[in-house]
C-alpha cells in the first residue's frame, strides 16, 4: 500500500493504462478487461487489474493536470514497480486537420508546466514518447487501419487559456493538440527509466468550437483503448 494507492504489491500489472478520469478506469475495466478486480478506491481515484487476451493489465486513473498524474505515477514506478505507463486521455484540437474523434499519439510533449524549468534552470528539458511503444502504437493502427495523428501535443496547466486565440501560436510550431498530463508523464518515466506513451481522443477544437458531451467523453474512446492494449 502506498500513500495514495492502496494495492497490496504484486496486484498492479507491469503495463497500466492511464485515463485522467476515474470513471473511464471503470469503463475500460468493464468493457475490455477479463476478470478486472478493484484494488483502488482511495479518493475516488479508481484502480482496477485484469487482463486483455490473457495478458495482465492494470488500469489507473490519475486526475486531471500534472501534479495528480505525478503522484500515482511516482507511486506505480516506485511501489509496484510498473514498467509501461500509457496514457489514454482526451483532448483539444490545435489544427483544423485534426477532427473530433480523432487519436494523436504524443511524439513528445511543449508545456507551460514550470515543473521541468525549476528543474533545470536556464535550460529546455524535452519530453518524448518511448520509441518502442510509439513504434509499435503506429503500426497497429497502420495494420488497423486506424487514422492517427503523430507530433508534438501541448500539456497545459490551464484548461481555461485567457486568450482563445492562443492555440493559434501553437499551432504555427506543429502543436496538434492540448491536454494536461502528458509532459509531466513522460518527464517522470525518463527520471526512472520506465516507458511511455500518450494517446488522446480528440474531445474539443479550439478550431472550429465542437465539443463532445461529459457522457461521450466518458465513454467514446474505443479505438484508442484498442490501441493501447495492443501494444502491451
Ligand atoms: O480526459 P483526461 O484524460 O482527463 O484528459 C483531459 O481532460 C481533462 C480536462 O477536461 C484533463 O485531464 C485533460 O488532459
Ligand atoms: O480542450 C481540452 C480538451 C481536453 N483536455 C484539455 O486539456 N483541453
Amino acid at each position: 500500500m502506498s500513500i495514495h494507492i492502496e494495492a497490496e504489491k504484486g496486484e498492479i500489472a507491469e503495463t497500466v493504462l492511464l485515463p485522467g478520469d476515474p470513471l473511464r478506469a471503470k469503463w475500460i475495466a468493464d468493457h475490455f478487461l477479463e476478470n478486472p478486480k478493484q484494488y483502488n478506491n482511495i479518493r475516488g481515484m479508481l484502480g482496477f487489474t485484469g487482463t486483455y487476451n490473457g495478458k495482465k493489465v492494470s488500469v489507473q486513473g490519475t486526475g486531471m493536470g500534472i501534479p495528480s498524474t505525478l503522484i500515482y505515477c511516482h507511486e506505480l514506478i516506485n511501489e509496484y514497480g510498473v514498467k509501461n505507463l500509457i496514457r489514454v486521455g482526451s483532448a483539444g484540437s490545435y489544427m483544423k486537420k485534426v477532427k473530433i474523434n480523432d487519436i494523436v499519439v504524443a511524439m513528445a510533449a511543449s508545456s507551460t508546466s514550470g515543473i521541468n524549468a525549476a528543474r533545470f534552470p536556464g535550460a529546455n528539458f524535452a519530453p518524448t514518447a518511448n520509441f518502442q511503444l510509439f513504434t509499435k502504437a503506429v503500426n497497429f493502427a497502420a495494420r488497423e487501419k486506424i487514422n492517427i495523428h503523430a507530433g508534438n501535443i501541448l500539456t497545459s496547466d490551464a484548461f481555461y487559456e485567457d486568450d482563445a486565440e492562443d492555440y493559434k501560436k501553437w499551432a504555427k510550431f506543429g502543436i496538434l493538440c492540448v491536454e494536461m498530463e502528458t509532459a509531466g508523464l513522460y518527464t517522470v518515466a525518463a527520471q526512472y527509466g520506465v516507458s511511455a506513451l500518450s494517446l488522446l481522443t480528440v474531445s474539443d477544437s479550439m478550431v472550429t468550437g465542437e465539443s463532445l458531451s461529459s457522457e461521450e467523453r466518458e465513454k467514446a474512446f474505443s479505438e484508442m483503448i484498442k490501441i493501447a492494449l495492443n501494444i502491451l
